[in-house]
């Protein structure tokens, strides 16, 4: 699709009426800032179905009055369950956990997908099928109160859930495990290479006796080295923001770099010294991730 043939674009709110979850605000901004100049109307899309399948129904009656030419969808649990949803009912294309959206050569909308074990950056392009819907995982875009500018609003009307082959029949809060890397100005990282459960603790002993955070890759969570997936970095899990990031014994691969890549500074230890992460790196560190680990205890 190219950027002169967008001409409405809806974003879907899951927060409440009055207040919109955060995701609709970046979502929202980065549309705008993507968009600025062109003849474009935007659409905050909100609704209050906490059932998928009827979140799916009924947006599809409004995708069906309205035709966006894009819809994007924040990749929270219950976003990831309506966008292929409605991708199936529509007959259309989803670029599923967005890393970014850019505007290419041929100013044509590209879709930033890690692909092949997050080796390489895809660009996605949903050409012919509309709407295009894509993912994002809450926190990806950056906010300014600033960037924000006019949009329409539509409230969507819950189809009954009697319609539905899916019923809610009872919901449980899950209490909040909230790690605290997202707000985190420095943050160590432990990758596959820290090698061991105690060395995952010793990195927590580091960000709390710093006041930073701890954060890991996927690899550390499947070891069952000790953190859950709340502290898990990169496309999967969470978007960071901090001064400074250090990482031990993590690769470089696509799936974190797009969770770090706002960082202000990173720090790389890999005792690889042609390890990707390096060229994502601000200072590297061709050492033993754990000598390092151990140095940082008796120093801080
Ligand atoms: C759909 C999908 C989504 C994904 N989402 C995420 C995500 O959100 N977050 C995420 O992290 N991953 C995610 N992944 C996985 C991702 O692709 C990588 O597999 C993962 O990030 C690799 O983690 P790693 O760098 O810790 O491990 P590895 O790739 O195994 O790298 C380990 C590194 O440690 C180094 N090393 C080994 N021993 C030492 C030592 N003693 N000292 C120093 N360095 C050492 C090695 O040289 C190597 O570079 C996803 C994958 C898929 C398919």
């Amino acid at each position: 699709m190219k950027k002169s043939e967008i001409k409405k674009v809806m974003v879907y709110d899951q927060g409440l009426a009055g207040q919109p979850h955060p995701s609709f605000w970046q979502n929202m901004a980065k549309l705008q800032r993507l968009l600025q100049g062109e003849q474009v109307e935007f659409v905050r899309l909100c609704c209050h179905c906490e059932n998928p399948q009827q979140a799916v129904l009924s947006i599809e009656q409004v995708i069906k009055a309205e035709s966006p030419d894009l819809l994007v969808i924040a990749a929270t649990p219950l976003g990831e369950e309506v966008a292929p949803a409605l991708g199936v009912r529509l007959k259309t294309g989803v670029a599923a956990h967005c890393a970014d959206i850019v505007i290419n050569g041929e100013d044509r909308i590209a879709y930033m997908v890690p692909a092949f074990g997050g080796k390489v950056i895809g660009e996605i392009f949903i050409p012919g099928s509309r709407p295009a819907i894509a993912t994002v995982k809450p926190g990806v875009f950056s906010y300014d109160k600033k960037d924000a500018a006019d949009y329409r609003e539509i409230l969507c009307d819950c189809i009954s859930e009697d319609s539905c082959g899916l019923r809610i029949v009872e919901t449980e809060e899950i209490a909040q495990q909230q790690s605290a890397i997202e707000k985190a100005e420095l943050i160590f990282c432990g990758g596959f290479g820290i090698g061991s459960k105690e060395s995952w603790q010793k990195l927590e002993a580091l960000a709390k006796k710093t006041g930073g955070g701890a954060g890991c890759t996927r690899p550390v969570v499947d070891m069952d080295w000790g953190p859950d997936e709340y502290y898990m970095i990169g496309t999967s899990g969470k978007t960071v923001r901090p001064k400074v990031y250090i990482g031990f014994g993590i690769s470089g691969a696509a799936h974190h770099l797009c969770g770090i890549k706002d960082a202000d500074i990173i720090i790389s230890i890999n005792n690889d010294k042609n390890a990707e992460v390096f060229a994502a790196s601000d200072y590297k560190a061709v050492l033993d991730a754990n000598q390092v680990i151990d140095r940082l205890a008796e120093k801080l």
